[in-house]
C-alpha cells in the first residue's frame, strides 16, 4: 500500500474524515543533522477511525514511538499536518495544545506514572480533580468495575501489583471519556498474565464502552487484540491488517527482518 491515503485498512470502506478521531496527513519527523540525520518519519499518512482498536507494530527504531507521539502532540512534526477530531494541532499554541491533550485525550504508558501519595481512586480521578472537573458518577463507576478495581481503591499504588497499576492507569485515562487514547507498550512492564488482563480490558472498553485506541506494541500476542494492525518499517506505513491474530502478525513481523523489506 502506500503511504498517502488516510486510511488503516485498505481491504475496507476508506472511513470519511467525521470517522477518524485523528489523522496524519503526510508527516515527516526528523532527528539531528549532518551524518546523525535520522528520518524518522518519512510522509507518514494515517487515519484512526473512531470506536476501533488499532496497533502499531514495527521493528525497533521504526518510528512507531515518534508516530504516537506526533498524533497525541506530544511532539513537533517537521511537515504534514495532525488533527485530533477535525483540530489541526500545529495550529494551536501551547496553551491550547496543552488543553486540548488534557480535554480529548488519554495517555497509557509502560510506566504506570501514578502518584505514590494517593490512593487508586485519587489516581484515577486525578486529571479532572487538576481540570477542575467533576466525574461523571455512573461513568466513573462503570469504568472501576469494568477494570475490577473497586476493592482495590484505597489503596496507594506501592499496594497494588504491577497489572493492578497499570489498571488503575487505564481507568485513569479512561474516566474523563478522552474521544482517543494512546497507549505506548501498556504491557512491556507486565506479565503475560496481567498483561492479558490490561489488553482484554482495553478491547472490552472499545467493544462495549466505544472507546478509541491506538496502542504501540512490540508483542504479537498484544496486537492480535486490535481490530486493526498498522505496520511500519523505516518511517513509513509498509503494511496494514485487519482481523490480526499472533501468529498472522508474527509471519508479517519475520518479513522485516528480511534485508529490504520494510524501507519500501
Ligand atoms: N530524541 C531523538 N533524537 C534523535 N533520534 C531519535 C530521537 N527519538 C527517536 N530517534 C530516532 O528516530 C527513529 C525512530 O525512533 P522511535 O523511537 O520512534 O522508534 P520505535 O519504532 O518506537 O522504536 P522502539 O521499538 O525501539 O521503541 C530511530 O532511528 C531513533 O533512533
Amino acid at each position: 500500500m502506500t503511504n498517502t491515503a488516510p486510511t488503516i485498512d485498505d481491504g475496507h470502506t476508506v472511513p470519511g474524515a467525521g470517522d477518524l478521531a485523528a489523522r496524519a496527513l503526510a508527516v515527516s519527523k526528523v532527528y539531528g543533522s549532518g551524518d546523525a540525520r535520522v528520518t524518522a518519519l518519512g510522509e507518514v499518512s494515517i487515519g484512526i477511525p473512531r470506536g476501533r482498536f488499532t496497533a502499531i507494530m514495527g521493528p525497533s527504531g521504526s518510528g512507531k514511538s515518534t508516530l504516537m507521539h506526533c498524533m497525541a502532540g506530544l511532539d513537533s512534526i517537521d511537515a504534514g499536518q495532525v488533527f485530533i477530531g477535525d483540530v489541526e494541532l500545529n495550529r494551536l499554541d501551547d496553551k491550547r495544545l496543552t488543553r486540548l491533550r488534557r480535554d480529548r485525550v488519554g495517555f497509557i504508558f509502560q510506566a504506570f506514572n501514578l502518584v505514590p501519595t494517593l490512593t487508586a481512586l485519587e489516581n484515577i480521578t486525578l486529571p479532572m480533580d487538576i481540570a477542575g472537573r467533576k466525574a461523571d458518577k455512573a461513568w466513573l463507576d462503570r469504568v472501576i468495575d469494568t477494570v475490577g478495581l473497586r476493592p482495590r481503591l484505597g489503596h496507594r499504588p506501592s499496594q497494588l501489583s504491577g497489572g493492578q497499576q497499570q489498571r488503575v492507569a487505564c481507568a485513569r485515562a479512561l474516566a474523563s471519556r478522552p474521544e482517543i487514547i494512546f497507549a505506548d507498550e501498556p504491557t512491556g512492564n507486565l506479565d503475560s498474565r496481567s498483561g492479558a488482563e490490561v489488553l482484554g480490558f482495553l478491547r472490552d472498553s472499545v467493544r462495549e464502552m466505544g472507546r478509541t485506541i491506538v496502542m504501540v506494541t512490540h508483542d504479537p500476542a498484544a496486537a492480535a487484540y486490535a481490530d486493526e494492525v498498522v505496520f511500519l518499517g523505516d518511517g513509513r506505513i509498509v503494511d496494514t491488517m485487519a482481523a490480526p491474530t499472533a501468529e498472522k502478525v508474527l509471519e508479517r513481523m519475520k518479513g522485516f527482518d528480511l534485508p529490504g523489506v520494510g524501507s519500501a
